[in-house]
């Protein structure tokens, strides 16, 4: 069997409406849809999976798939929450869409290139005639996703107008873990944070983040690397960003996880998202020429 796959496979697969790319190397698979460039699932061999696929994923035309990393931009979130240079950007006042217009929308498959332990995929996002709507910017967008002994993803703009170009964006990544009620998250003590459940307000983290309830909060100033411990699966999953300095986590808990869609109530046990983000006063401004890289990489190890 190993030697089989000494080199990677590539196979294009369809999820009920999506157009998909399932990638298998020796140690582990991957399944990208390619609306979004999504990452949908992500899983080393002999390992509980290390992204989380909700299991009512819906895998519909211009639906964003709950579960895997979708990708948040030119904003995120909620726009009317963005810097003011991020708003301005849109040139529209009604309801802006959360999380921005690129998770639903085309994008292309440009090129594979694989060796004997990795393959890497870049996608372009299709960028409508005109721009994305009411958003008449000439930004390019790219994702590469490199899979070997870790998952790389790494998200460039690069900004082809004649004016700045303020955004915010996430790789909003959905980690699959054992038992939330017994994760921790390490690597954020001391940090700034919003917490947006209590007026976004700013409180300050003391020590590790451990989960007892609904978590929303946006961490500012974040340093490079985060470990989740999880002891139910008895593994830590290792996150390290560049081109980053905030961080979203996020668990819905009972209440939220049954208003959401393509969710099972019980869900929130078993998911945690650590969105690698350029969020607040972490915006990015592109000056005309200039390109931008939002970057992490995903791996797992012992205890
Ligand atoms: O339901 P979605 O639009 O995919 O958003 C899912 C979640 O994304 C982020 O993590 C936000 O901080 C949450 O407030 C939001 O609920």
């Amino acid at each position: 069997m190993h030697s089989q796959l000494a080199t990677p496979q590539v196979e294009r697969v369809e999820m009920d409406e999506l157009p998909c790319w399932r990638v298998k190397t020796a140690t582990a698979e991957l399944l990208v849809a390619e609306q979004g460039a999504q990452v949908l699932s992500y899983q080393r061999n002999g390992e509980a999976p290390l992204i989380w696929l909700s299991e009512q994923a819906g895998f519909r035309r211009g639906q964003s798939v709950r579960g895997g990393v979708p990708v948040c931009w030119p904003w995120f979130g909620d726009l009317t929450r963005n810097p003011p240079a991020v708003q301005a950007m849109r040139q529209s006042t009604g309801p802006a869409p959360a999380h921005g217009e690129v998770r639903n929308l085309d994008w292309r498959l440009l090129d594979i290139v694989k060796d004997s332990g990795s393959v890497s995929l870049a996608f372009e996002l299709v960028r409508p005639a005109g721009g994305l709507p009411h958003w008449p910017h000439a930004v390019d967008l790219n994702l590469a996703i490199r899979l070997d002994e870790r998952l790389t993803l790494c998200l460039t703009s690069h900004n082809r107008d004649d004016h700045p170009v303020a955004l915010t964006q996430a790789l909003h990544t959905y980690l699959a873990l054992g038992d939330i009620h017994q994760v921790s998250l390490e690597g954020l003590d001391g940090q700034r944070y919003i917490e947006t459940l209590e007026n976004w307000e700013e409180r300050r983290q003391q020590g590790e983040l451990r989960f007892t309830g609904e978590t929303d909060r946006i961490y500012l100033g974040t340093p490079p690397k985060f470990t989740l411990r999880d002891p139910a699966w008895g593994r830590r999953i290792h996150l390290a960003a560049s081109g980053s300095h905030s961080a979203i986590v996020w668990n819905p808990w009972i209440d939220k996880a049954r208003r959401l869609s393509q969710f099972a109530d019980d869900a929130w046990q078993r998911m945690l998202c650590i969105e690698t983000a350029n969020v607040l006063d972490d915006a990015v401004e592109l000056a005309p020429g200039k390109s931008a890289s939002l970057a992490f990489s995903l791996w797992s190890g012992p205890l």
